[in-house]
């Protein structure tokens, strides 16, 4: 998009907002000249970010080198190493940055760990401005080159102007994008049109552990001047911008089968054990139906049914079944038609079953049995399930099934992470901002989406705070989030970073309200 389009765009919303039309009392005619200098200018904005494109990818460059993987304790020097170049990120722009110690998480095996501390950032404290809240997270999930990799997922590479690193899309360039559009501010001397406060953690890709509890603490202190809370942390459905007004929640169970004391030759004990991987396979097996339909007893009773606004917003949604047919390299889905699909992917429940630890899972041909083998699955929430009344719903079907095996092994059933669906309104008055900004950038009305993906944190910043949330992604549509090849493109970092510094005004102009 040319400069002379962006200024013509930017020209059109310097206006004076509705805030100051209803709160604001006469003001002599020296603070009315004062008010209209700090009218929005958002060309000089965007250039800056232009002009300083090259330091945003070196910045994510830093990050990306970092492997911040929050799922594996031997990679947690590297997580804490992680949060420390976040709070050095945000020092040097003033403000008030603290790293928050959140306690330790306790692993399987009864040991303790020190979780990661969390970032917080205040910029701006003028009560007569609203205050938002943008969250993100800086952990990312597991990567190796052997994975599949085209290129070393922790050394960005830049390919036809695309990012490949680990965490480019997920969570890291959204996050960077943030700071640099306060950053943007900043070094044009532009006042920020709102307060904006940073909550930045390290565990999001293993379920936010340890965040609820600073929330709750902190509800009356750093929460309580909050108005609004925002989160980059998904993608957009296809080449449209999107607003997100849903996530769903997960569920993520461990089942353990345990067998022998030791594993075994199966030529020499094969035939005289009953194989806990058997068991084990045979009650995965009973989870879900071919179709994909969960088997569990009472899980799909508990969700809401889709309404009829819901599918005539599903029906008018721009997405192409061939192209999720090309990105996921499948030549057959679930359902052949949009809604179904959409539908499935965002406002039902689905099990997913991740892998097994303890098989054997390297190249070759050992002979093994295996004498303890734990499957790791997940079942995605939506409204109206409750994670506790699921975790009882799996426990007891598991159980019941492997009981009809009349197996001698032992089977644990755990919940690992509980976290709830999130549902926003999208005609509310935040949403109209967020429409307004992709609007000034993108000069296109935002596609409203759901995520099928599951944010941790995002029902307890609105049920702790009562404030409403926006979810503003950034990320592409073929980002390849927790897969091979993840990447963001140029395009989505530099022009997202503009989408900031926009809807930063553009919320500026809503009034104060709860919720
Ligand atoms: C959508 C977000 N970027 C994300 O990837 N979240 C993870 C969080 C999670 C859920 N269970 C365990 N981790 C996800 O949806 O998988
Ligand atoms: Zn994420
Ligand atoms: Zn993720």
């Amino acid at each position: 998009m040319s400069w002379q389009q962006h200024k013509a765009r930017g020209e059109r919303h310097t206006h004076t907002s509705s805030r100051d039309k209803m709160n604001v009392p006469v003001l002599p005619s020296i603070l009315l000249l004062i008010s209209t200098a700090h009218a929005f200018q958002y060309t000089e904005l965007a250039q800056h970010i232009d002009s300083h494109q090259e330091e945003y990818v070196e910045a994510l460059r830093d990050w990306i080198a970092i492997e911040s993987d929050s799922s594996n304790v031997l990679k947690r020097a590297e997580l804490h190493r992680m949060m420390d170049m976040t709070a050095q990120k945000l020092r040097p722009m003033g403000g008030t940055v603290e790293l928050v110690d959140i306690g330790e998480q306790e692993l399987p095996d009864g040991q303790t760990l020190a979780l990661p501390k969390v970032v917080t950032a205040q910029f701006g404290n003028d009560s007569n401005k609203l205050t938002v809240c943008v969250y993100g997270h800086v952990d990312v999930q597991p990567a190796k080159l052997e994975d599949g990799w085209a290129t070393d997922p922790y050394n960005l590479t830049d390919i036809n102007g695309n990012l490949y690193g680990r965490g480019a899309s997920d969570n890291k360039a959204p996050v960077l994008a943030w700071i640099h559009a306060v950053e943007a501010y900043q070094a044009l001397n532009m006042e920020l049109p709102v307060n904006v406060k940073f909550v930045i953690e390290g565990m999001e890709e293993t379920g936010s552990n340890g965040l609820d509890a600073m929330i709750v603490a902190q509800r009356d202190t750093f929460f309580s001047d909050v108005d609004y809370i925002i989160i980059s942390d998904c993608g957009w459905l296809s080449r449209r911008p999107a607003l997100t007004y849903g996530t769903r929640g997960n569920c993520y169970f461990f089942a353990e089968v345990e067998g022998p004391k030791q594993d075994l030759h199966s030529g020499v004990y094969g035939g005289s054990v009953i194989e806990p991987m058997t068991d084990l396979i045979g009650i995965l097996d009973t989870l879900i139906s071919p179709s994909g339909t969960i088997l569990i007893p009472g899980i799909r009773e508990a969700v809401a049914p889709l309404s009829d606004d819901e599918w005539k917003m599903y029906q008018d949604i721009q997405f192409d079944i061939e192209n999720h047919k090309n990105k996921t390299g499948v030549n057959q889905l679930m359902y052949n038609n949009k809604v179904d699909l959409l539908a499935h992917m965002w406002r039902y429940p689905t099990v997913s079953i991740h892998g097994i630890e303890g098989a054997f899972s390297d190249p070759g041909t050992k002979t093994v049995i295996p004498a303890k083998v734990t499957a790791k699955f997940s079942i995605r929430q939506v409204p109206n399930m409750d994670p506790a009344m699921v975790k009882k719903q799996v426990t007891d079907y598991l159980h019941s099934v492997f009981a009809k095996r009349k197996s001698p092994n032992k089977l644990k059933v755990t919940m690992v992470i509980g976290a709830k669906p999130w549902l926003a309104d999208p005609q509310h008055a935040l949403y109209e901002a967020g429409k307004a900004a992709v609007n000034r950038v993108f000069n296109t009305d935002p596609d409203l989406i759901r995520e099928g993906g599951t944010i941790p944190i995002a029902r307890t910043f609105q049920d702790v705070t009562r404030k409403s949330i926006i979810m503003m992604p950034i990320g592409g549509f073929d980002d390849g989030m927790h897969s091979q090849n993840e990447k963001i493109s140029r395009y989505n970092y530099i022009e997202g970073t503009k989408l900031f510094v926009s809807f930063l005004y553009e919320v500026s102009q809503l009034k104060k309200t709860s919720v």
